[in-house]
């Protein structure tokens, strides 16, 4: 048998090993993901936070200057003199301050540092002054004249051209302040008053430390014009993804073992499911069952539908559903349908049919795409005529919608050396009816589901008026399956359907019991009993 010979877990190896990396990676790569999304978003508030902090002791700092600025405001019209002492205490004893004074147009006249001299105040602040010079004015300046050391902040009040006040605050404040605050993470901190000198705290060189770039807030006063950068190394960002990903890790290994034991139990169910299969060929567990056909014209047996039956060692009996679904997807299809031809040869030797006998053979989609497929079926047909037996090929819609031309021309092929061909479970898979006219075949075997119907669907089944009207259309005989009560014989007489297959006629059997019911039952004609509620 050719296709026995595939080795044992040849088949899907590859992908089996593509599950297993997937399901111990996938649960660590999100474990990446999550711990970077979680970084990010305690990065975005520790930069929040930080800038606030900076923020609000900015300007408590300015209200305070401000507070001065206008207090400043009684000493005009005064001269230097009368005010300089007061000046002086004001600026010694209030926090913050570096120095307060008076202006008069362009020039300090008076000031806490340097006492009753005019100065251009362009010259105490080192900075050009704007034009006109604002009513309200703050700027961090780099340095001032009397402290060349130090960057400060300036605030001014200008009522008049010929009076105003202003005082300096030391910004070795803000830098205390922001030096607290941001030197245990490394943060590179800046803070701005207007449109003056940028005030920085921390490592300065962002190249060779490695920022990155979106961690940088700015917060402002709007009033007060301050902004407040804060800019966090990309090591903190790294630190805190590293720290996530570790906490997760025992979480991530524990989905992976589990992902890994899942794909493993899968793949070992599908690995014994396919030995089985083998196995079972192997150890002859398999055996066929025949469903007699019953010809209403002729009212006679006119065939059978071969059908496969899988009785484990145990004594358990699997259903064809579920392993020919197995053999489907295990690539095992082709070897257990040739597996049934040797069974079907070695029964049907013992069989005595009339000459127009016709056994339905299901054939799976993957067989017909086979090369070898019209000689398999020609080998068998070799080994049944002698015995008086056709065959049916009984196809599935999928046979006939995957590679068409090649389908067809088999098939064709096929039904002129005297094959008959039908298409199975009608209306149950997908196939555009276009296919129903292009194909060469002889019958419709429509699906138990439709013929259910006409018990259950109090006198309406217009699906399954619609195929019997439908085949009739395309010349196509008819075969109802799974016919089990009398009225839906009686329905399906009175529609014309030529051949009836179910439970009513007879049920699936072994071979030896088959040939006994032909004896006994296949000559005569149905019995079916009368029906009274008639529906036609
Ligand atoms: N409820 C009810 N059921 C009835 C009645 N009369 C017959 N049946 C069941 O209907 C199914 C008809 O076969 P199918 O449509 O070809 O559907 C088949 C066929 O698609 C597949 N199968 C069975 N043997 C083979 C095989 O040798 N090769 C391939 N490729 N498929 C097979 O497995 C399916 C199921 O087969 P089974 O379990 O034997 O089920 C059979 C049969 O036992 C009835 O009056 N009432």
């Amino acid at each position: 048998m050719k296709g026995l010979a595939i080795k044992s877990g040849e088949v899907g190896l590859p992908r089996y090993l593509l599950l297993l990396v997937a399901a111990v990676l996938l649960p660590l790569l999100l474990g990446v993901v999550f711990s970077f999304v979680a970084a990010r978003q305690e990065i975005k508030q520790e930069l929040e936070t930080t800038s606030k902090a900076i923020l609000h002791q900015a300007e408590s700092i300015s209200r305070q200057a401000w507070q001065m600025v206008s207090y400043l405001g009684r000493f005009r019209g005064q001269l230097c003199p009368e005010v300089l002492p007061e000046l002086v205490r004001l600026a010694t004893l209030s926090p913050y301050f570096r120095s307060l004074g008076l202006i008069q147009g362009q020039d300090m006249y008076c000031s806490s540092i340097a006492g009753d001299n005019r100065i251009p105040f362009n010259e105490i602040i080192i900075q050009p002054l704007p034009s006109p010079f604002p009513v309200l004015w703050n700027t961090s300046l780099r340095v001032t004249r009397g402290v060349k050391t130090r960057p400060a902040v300036m605030f001014s009040e200008m009522p008049s051209a010929d009076f105003g006040a202003f005082a300096i605050v030391d910004a070795q404040y803000l830098i205390d302040i922001m030096s607290a605050i941001g030197s245990s993470q490394n943060y590179l901190l800046g803070i701005k008053f207007g449109e003056g000198y940028l005030i920085e705290e921390g490592h300065p060189d962002r190249q060779a430390f490695g920022f990155i770039s979106p961690s940088h807030h700015r917060e402002s006063a709007a009033h007060d014009a301050i902004s407040v950068d804060v800019t966090i190394p990309a090591s903190r960002m790294m630190r805190l993804w590293w720290q996530g990903f570790i906490t997760f890790l025992p979480f991530g290994l524990i989905i992976s073992f589990i992902f890994v034991s899942f794909v493993r139990s899968w793949q070992q169910r599908k690995m014994s499911l396919k030995d089985e299969l083998r196995k079972g060929m192997l150890n002859n567990e398999f055996a066929v069952h025949y469903q007699p056909v019953y010809d209403t014209v002729r009212e006679r047996c006119g065939g059978a539908e071969a059908l496969l039956r899988w009785n484990r060692a145990g004594g358990r009996s699997i259903s064809p559903d579920v392993f020919i679904t197995a053999a489907e997807s295990e690539g095992l299809i082709i070897p257990l349908t040739l597996h049934l031809f040797q069974l079907l040869a070695a029964d049907v030797r013992h069989w005595q049919v009339p000459d127009d006998f016709h056994l339905g053979i299901n054939i799976a989609a993957e067989h017909i795409q086979h090369p070898d497929f019209a000689d398999d079926i020609r080998r068998l047909a070799a080994q049944l005529s002698p015995h008086h037996v056709k065959i049916t090929l009984e196809l599935t819609e999928r046979s006939l919608i995957s590679n068409t031309s090649d389908v067809m021309l088999k098939l064709t092929q096929l039904r002129k050396e005297g094959f008959l061909i039908a298409i199975d479970d009608f209306g149950t898979g997908h196939c555009s009816l276009s296919y129903l006219q292009t194909f060469p075949l002889d019958y419709l075997k429509i699906d138990k589901g439709f013929v259910g119907t006409i018990e259950s669907a109090a006198n309406d089944t217009p699906i399954l008026d619609t195929i019997i009207s439908l085949s009739k259309r395309l010349k196509l005989a008819m075969v109802a399956e799974g016919v089990s009560s009398a009225e839906e014989y009686q329905y399906l007489k009175h529609c014309g359907v030529e051949y009836m297959q179910g439970y009513l006629y007879a049920r699936p059997m072994a071979s030896r019991q088959f040939v006994y019911w032909l004896q006994e039952r296949g000559e005569g004609p149905m019995e079916v009993a009368p029906v009274y509620q008639g529906r036609h």
